[in-house]
């Protein structure tokens, strides 16, 4: 593959590409062509966002204005201007950043590596999310709130999620329009993979953007079954995020790779599992919800055609909802009104075809049926659905509603994007079958083209039930659980071992609330732990609105249990009222919780809980006055810089004097905001602390502490640990290597 830097060269071409799309679909005006692929070859720039509603966000605004900007402005390198980072103008609340420095200037600039530096580790924590500009649309147009539920049907790597859970913690005060965090909402956001590995990297993930609102689910997003509540309910969402797998060609400037690979097929090949993705999506959408479907690709088979067969198949219960006044400032193009498919029948001129790239040659039937007759019992046949060609009716659909948007336009991706209203008074997704256990037809017509177990004729898999993805061998289950879902060591059978429908045996740790309700606590064993359970939350002085039968642990309670997750109710009622083994759940809830050993030996009085930093500000307002302790911003860079200061050592504020008397165990440290000669904090600090006798720890990670010292002091003031070292190098070699 070519680096990404440099002079162009003749693999960044394809003109099967330039044919279809200049020739064929005639996707742009003609004399914009020229100047849209010469930013189809140009160095895509480097993108990120902060959160809106997040505490520390005001903070780092106000760093990247007040520090870093002014610092890279006017600065030049080998005789040329480098640009600082600018805003993007579109994105909402100024929050959206570019800067399109190449990377030898990074390498070589200094005042570039400590932005970088800065980056990187406020990216750790989730202050930051890079994330191509184009790709932030979708989540955006889906107005995500606190209370919705939402399905992002094919989320991993996970940028989108990102901004869907950062959405549900963000509240906007609709006079001031003011942002502000929501730290327990009640909705909940389920990021859904069918790719094992990859809902794999979604937990991942996840440990940026802690939540207990988060599910990750690995299911076929076309087969998603309907999830129940309490009293079997079923779970319909507000918002779901289709953002589909496609042939990825508004990539290209990123993923060089595909110029060489590129060819009609790809799009074509896609379109009936796009298609049946957002019909499952449609039927699980509440009235009055909302669905974004979307895209990189250019291709109007994978975009308004898929839409346009969609809305077809509920006549009068969807619209494609105007958005010209939404991201104000976005240049987008509207949706195409025809488009034409390559069915790779040669003309009657041309008898045979040579090349995709000749794509004149190629039969323009303006119909499926025409097709068909022309085609009769030929091979070719059953490469294509009805659902690729322009229906009748193409003009009705309001398809000029789609954001199209280019390279050239704004110096971005290539990107589609669709939002779709579900008209209040439709009918619910009660009345549609669960394809769990129902076959569910797609209009019309025939086989797909590609050989893919998902992409099966409606006669086929009406007589196979339908089947989720296999998982890989290795497919994560504590060790001490054998493969007939047993605990080697209790003997107890756990319910999240089963097989799927499709024979996949799924191996997921089962979630085990530890609620003093639970009918499970009959059995001895788990009385025994659960209350020992029970007493670690305890002193953790959790007060009575903490909602503590919402704490669970991923295997039965043993003497082993090392991590206490905490959910929201909603995430809760999902996990007991669906087979694990249906919903294939990898993981829900934040980390709230981690055991602390006291003393020497494994026995249990010598064990404690202490707060995360993962999970302090989803549980610090459910937390007694007395386990909280307030420092200074001298007394926060020595707990930043020593590892274990000693309280004697903590001389600046009332620190040290309101702590010392306190037990061993664990605490919430708040600093309030303030300066001093090297430092300004701009928002309050809450972390977690472990106290013993006579000196005290930040619970904070390297890259946390890292994160902390340059908002608060413009420089990394925290203690390396040796073996630390050389992963926060190693990151600022990965943001180099994504430039
Ligand atoms: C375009 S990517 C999604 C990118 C993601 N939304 C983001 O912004 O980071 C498409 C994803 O869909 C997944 N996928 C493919 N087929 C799927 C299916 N039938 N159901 C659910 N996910 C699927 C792929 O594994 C891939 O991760």
């Amino acid at each position: 593959m070519p680096e990404r830097e440099g002079e162009w060269t003749t693999d960044w071409a394809n003109t099967k590409f330039e044919a279809y799309y200049r020739y064929f679909q005639k996707i742009l005006p003609e004399e914009e062509w020229d100047t849209f692929m010469e930013y189809m070859r140009k160095t895509l720039p480097t993108t990120f966002r902060l959160p809106a509603g997040k505490l520390t966000t005001p903070t780092i605004v106000d760093i990247i204005a007040t520090v870093h900007i002014p610092h890279l402005s006017g600065i030049e390198f080998e005789g040329e201007n480098v640009d600082p980072p600018r805003i993007l103008p579109w994105y909402p609340r100024g929050l959206g950043y570019e800067f399109s420095a190449p990377k030898r200037v990074l390498r070589k600039l200094p005042e570039m590596k400590e932005f970088h530096q800065f980056l990187v580790y406020q990216t750790e924590v989730g202050n930051v999310s890079r994330q191509e500009a184009v790709s932030m649309v979708p989540p955006l147009l889906l107005d995500v709130q606190p209370h919705h539920v939402v399905l992002d049907a094919c989320a991993s790597p996970g940028s989108k999620t990102a901004q869907l859970v950062e959405a549900l913690h963000t509240r906007i005060d609709p006079t001031s329009g003011d942002a502000s965090f929501v730290p327990f909402p009640s909705g909940i956001v389920i990021a859904n993979d069918s790719e094992y590995t990859r809902a794999q990297l979604l937990v991942h993930q996840s440990a940026r953007l802690p939540t207990p609102s988060l599910m990750v689910t690995n299911l076929d997003a076309s087969l998603f079954p309907t999830l129940r509540t309490e009293n079997g309910e079923p779970l319909l969402f507000d918002r779901i995020l289709c953002d589909v797998p496609c042939s990825g060609d508004g990539t290209l400037r990123k993923n060089v790779g595909i110029w060489k690979k590129w060819n009609v097929g790809d799009g074509n090949g896609l379109h009936s599992l796009q298609l049946r993705i957002l019909l499952r999506a449609m039927n699980m959408l509440r009235p009055g919800g909302k669905i974004v479907y979307s895209t990189c690709s250019m291709n109007p088979i994978e975009n308004e055609a898929v839409l346009a067969a969609a809305l077809n198949q509920h006549p009068g219960q969807y619209l494609l909802a105007p958005t010209s006044h939404l991201l104000p400032g976005l240049i987008r193009r509207p949706g195409l009104a025809s488009w034409k498919i390559a069915t790779g029948v040669p003309s009657k001129e041309a008898e045979v075809l040579t090349d995709e790239g000749d794509l004149n040659n190629h039969q323009d039937f303006d119909s499926y049926e025409a097709y068909c007759q022309a085609t009769d019992g030929g091979e070719m046949k059953v490469r294509f659905h009805k659902s690729m060609w322009p229906p009748v009716n193409v003009s009705e659909l309001g398809l000029e509603n789609c954001l199209r948007i280019y390279p050239h336009l704004q110096n971005t991706g290539g990107f589609f994007v669709a939002l779709m209203h579900k008209l209040p008074g439709s009918p619910e997704a009660t009345s549609f079958p669960d394809p769990t256990t129902t076959s569910v037809d797609l209009p019309g017509d025939s086989v797909p083209e590609r050989d893919d177990s998902v992409l099966k004729s409606p006669t086929k898999r009406a007589a196979s039930p339908p089947s989720q993805p296999p998982l890989p061998k290795k497919a994560k289950m504590s060790k001490n659980w054998n493969s007939k879902g047993t605990n080697a060591k209790s003997g107890m059978v756990i319910g999240s071992i089963g097989t799927n429908p499709g024979g996949a045996v799924f191996k997921e740790a089962p979630f085990t609330f530890i609620s003093e309700a639970d009918p499970l606590l009959q059995e001895s064993l788990r009385v025994h732990f659960l209350q020992i359970a029970i007493s670690f939350l305890k002193r953790l002085h959790l007060n009575s609105s903490f909602p503590s039968a919402n704490v669970f642990v991923r295997h039965p309670p043993t003497d082993f249990m090392k991590t206490f997750y905490f959910c929201n109710s909603l995430v809760k009622s999902v996990i007991l009222h669906n087979p694990l083994e249906r919903i294939r759940l990898v993981s829900a809830g934040v980390k709230a919780f981690s055991r602390q050993d006291m003393g020497p030996a494994k026995s249990l009085p010598q064990l404690a809980l202490r707060f995360t930093n993962e999970g302090i500000l989803t549980v610090v307002d459910f937390v007694d006055d007395g386990v909280k302790v307030h420092a200074d911003l001298e007394t926060l860079k020595s707990l930043l810089s020593m590892q274990f200061p000693l309280l004697d050592q903590l001389t600046s504020g009332s620190f040290a004097e309101s702590t010392r008397s306190k037990p061993t165990g664990s605490y919430i440290v708040a600093v309030k905001p303030g300066k001093t000669d090297d430092g300004v904090l701009r928002h309050t600090l809450i972390l977690p602390l472990w106290k013993s006798s006579t000196s005290v720890s930040l619970m904070v990670d390297k890259q946390g502490k890292s994160a902390i010292s340059l908002q608060v002091f413009g420089k990394d003031v925290s203690v390396v640990p040796k073996t630390e070292e050389p992963s926060a190098k190693n990151q600022i070699g990965d943001l180099e290597d994504e430039l």
